[in-house]
Formats: structure tokens, sequence, C-alpha cells
């Protein structure tokens, strides 16, 4: 059977018991995340269809997928090349890629939405999916701070519903926060914990509190920074040296706002502070709101606080 892998049997056989496993998974998302996703999901023996708006980004999001695995099997498989060209093959096999998102949540077993971060639109696409997916389907959303309480409301499936978050680079990054709201059923929250556990990832468990617990403690801190260049402190090169070799960070806080996508991290703080105008943690950046309204989204586009261009 080309998707059963061991992995994905091992995720079987320990959930078998509470309710039957995820075999098919659709991403909603072809961008940074959603790739991620479908590729440790597709590494892991489970059928993956990856859904965007347009033909040419998911074209786009199916060759960064290529660009990644081969990084993983280069490592993986340093000493056996015709092992490592098997696992790349059988990976790639694992995925589909769509622009009809309705025809293909009609038969999975799990959504994991990693659209743009707004509320709206991601209330729209799981209103319109949670008419056409199957009864057992359950919904995830990877949002970065955004209540899945909120996102969860325009949908019936309430208790089948909860949130898987990633972090980037996903194949890398070895934490899924695994999030119940309310409404979130013991067994949907098994069925996410299993599935985060079955494709690789340590898990934790998350409140739905706003930026769970990763970004509620990283968000602060990367703003702070920000700030500090605003008050002329010091500069963006020099923070990020400093929080590299004296705080032990792999990257400095500028370089992962330009990592992460200023857009996102613009859209996170903005959410933030409508919810509570009066925390000064999450008052908005004029600079970062800046560089997006010039387009600078950070290594995505090309440029962001720092150049990438070539
Ligand atoms: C203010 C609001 C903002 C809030 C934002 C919230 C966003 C969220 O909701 C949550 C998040 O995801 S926050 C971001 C979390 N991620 C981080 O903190 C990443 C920090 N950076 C790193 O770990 C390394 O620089 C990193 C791993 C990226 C690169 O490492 P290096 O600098 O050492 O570079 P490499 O030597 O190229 O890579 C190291 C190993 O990793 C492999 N690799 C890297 N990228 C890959 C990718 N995309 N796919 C597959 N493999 C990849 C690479 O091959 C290398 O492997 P080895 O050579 O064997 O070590
Ligand atoms: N960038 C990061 O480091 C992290 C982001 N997240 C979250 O993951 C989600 C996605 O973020 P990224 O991948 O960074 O964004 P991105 O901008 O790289 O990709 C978003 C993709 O969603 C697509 N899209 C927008 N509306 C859509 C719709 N209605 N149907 C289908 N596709 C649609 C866009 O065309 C785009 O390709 C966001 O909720 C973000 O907060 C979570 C963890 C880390």
């Amino acid at each position: 059977m080309a998707f059963a892998t061991s992995a994905l049997v091992r995720s079987l056989s320990t959930s078998a018991s509470r309710q039957a496993a995820i075999k098919h998974v659709t991403v909603i998302g072809g961008g940074l995340m959603g790739t991620g996703i479908t590729q440790v999901a597709a590494q892991s023996g489970h059928n993956v269809t990856m859904c965007d708006v347009s033909d040419d980004i998911v074209q786009k999001g199916l060759a960064r997928i290529q660009d990644s695995l081969k990084r993983v099997v280069k490592k993986k498989y340093k000493d056996d090349p015709t092992a490592g060209q098997k696992f790349f093959d059988s990976t790639m096999e694992n995925i589909r890629i769509d622009t009809n998102v309705e025809r293909v949540a009609a038969s999975t077993d799990l959504v994991i939405e990693a659209i743009i971060e707004n509320l709206d639109i991601k209330q729209k696409l799981f209103s319109s999916l949670d008419k056409v997916a199957p009864q057992h389907t359950i919904f995830a959303s990877n949002t970065s701070s955004l209540p899945i309480k909120d996102i969860a409301s325009t949908c019936e499936r309430q208790d089948r519903f909860g949130g898987l978050h990633f972090f980037n680079p996903v194949p890398v990054m070895k934490l899924v926060e695994v999030v119940r709201f309310g409404a979130t059923s013991n067994e949907t929250f098994q069925s996410l914990t299993d599935f985060g556990q079955a494709v690789g990832k340590t898990t934790v468990s998350c409140k739905d509190t706003p930026g769970f617990i990763v970004n509620r403690l990283l968000v602060p801190y990367m703003m702070e920074a920000v700030r500090m260049l605003e008050r002329g402190e010091a500069s963006a090169r020099d923070i990020d040296t400093a929080m590299k070799l004296g705080a032990g960070y792999p990257m400095g806080p500028f370089e992962l706002c330009d990592y992460v996508g200023l857009d996102t991290t613009k859209f996170i703080v903005q959410g933030w502070h409508e919810l509570d105008p009066d925390q000064p943690l999450f008052k908005p950046s004029e600079l970062v709101n800046k560089l997006v309204a010039e387009g600078k989204l950070g290594m995505k586009s090309g440029e962001g606080f720092y150049s990438y261009k070539k």
C-alpha cells in the first residue's frame, strides 16, 4: 500500500482504540507553513492534498517542498543514496495539489488550515468546508495568534475543531502545540495529538489563550527588539548579534521577523492590540507597518529589515 509507512502504522496502532486514524490530510495554504506541514505529513506516510488559490502558487509550493525534501534526504540518507531516492519518491507520491478546497475536503480525515492570518477569511473558509466535509473530519487551524474558538465559530462541528500550531521551518522545528477550546472533544484532542506525534513532532497541550505558549512569550520579545530599534538604542544588526551570541538564539529577532514574514508579524500584533489596546507589549510598530506597506515582507519578498536580493 503506497501510503503505509512505519510511522502511519504506529499512529494506527496507538490511536485505533480511540478513533479511526488519520490517513488523508488536506492542507489549505501552500505558503511557508502549508508547504512544510504538507511535507512532514507526506514524509510520515499520510496521503496529503495541498490546496491554494491558484495553480501557480501550488506549483511553486510543490517546488519548495522538493527543495526542502532534498535537504532532509541529504542529511538522513547521506550513506545510502538509493534509500534516499526511494524516500524522496515515496514522499512526493503521497502529495497531491489542488485549487478546489471544497472538492478535496469532501473526502478527507483532517483539514489543516494554514492561510493568511485573517479571522474573517479563515471563518469563511471553514464555514464553506463544514458543509461539504464528512461527519468524522476534524478541522484544525495553524493560526499563530487568533483564538481557535473564534475561527471555529462559523462551524457546526465545534467538537471536532482544534489548533495544530507548527513552527517555521516545519521540517526542522520539533514542536507542535495542540490547542483545545471549550468545545473540543477529548477524542479530537487525542487525534490531533496522535497526528502531531505521527509526523515526528513533540506535542504540548495548550489552552486557547493568545499566542498559546510559544508566541505569548516570543512576540513580546520580538516586538521589544523592534521598539528598541525605533528608539534608536541599537542597530538591527547589533541587536541580532547580541541575542545570538549573548543569549544563544539561532537567529536574532530581526532575522526571525524576516523569516516569519513581516505581514504575519503585523497581523499578529494588530490583532492582539485590538483585543487589549492598553497592553504596551502588543503596541503595533510604525516601522513594521511601513515596511509591509512598501511590500517589504521579509525573506519571502526579497527584503524586510534586511535585503535578500542576489
Ligand atoms: C513579532 C511577531 C512574530 C511572531 C511569529 C510567530 C510565528 C509562529 O507562529 C511560530 C514560529 O514558527 S516562530 C519561529 C520559530 N523558528 C525559529 O525560531 C527558527 C530559528 N532559526 C533556526 O532554528 C535556524 O536558524 C534554522 C533551522 C532556520 C536554520 O539553521 P542554520 O542557520 O544552522 O542554517 P542551515 O545550516 O541552513 O540549517 C540547519 C539544518 O536545518 C536544515 N534545514 C534548514 N531549513 C530547512 C528546511 N526548510 N527544510 C529542510 N531542512 C532544513 C538544514 O539542512 C540543516 O541541516 P544540517 O546541515 O544537517 O544541520
Ligand atoms: N510564518 C510563520 O513563521 C508562521 C505562520 N503561522 C501561521 O500559519 C498561517 C500561514 O502562514 P504562512 O504560511 O507564513 O503564510 P504565507 O503568506 O506564506 O502563505 C499563506 C498562503 O495562504 C494562501 N491563501 C490565502 N487565502 C486562501 C484561501 N482562502 N484558500 C486557500 N489558500 C489561501 C495564500 O495564497 C498563501 O499562499 C498563518 O495563520 C500564520 O499565522 C504559524 C506558525 C509560523
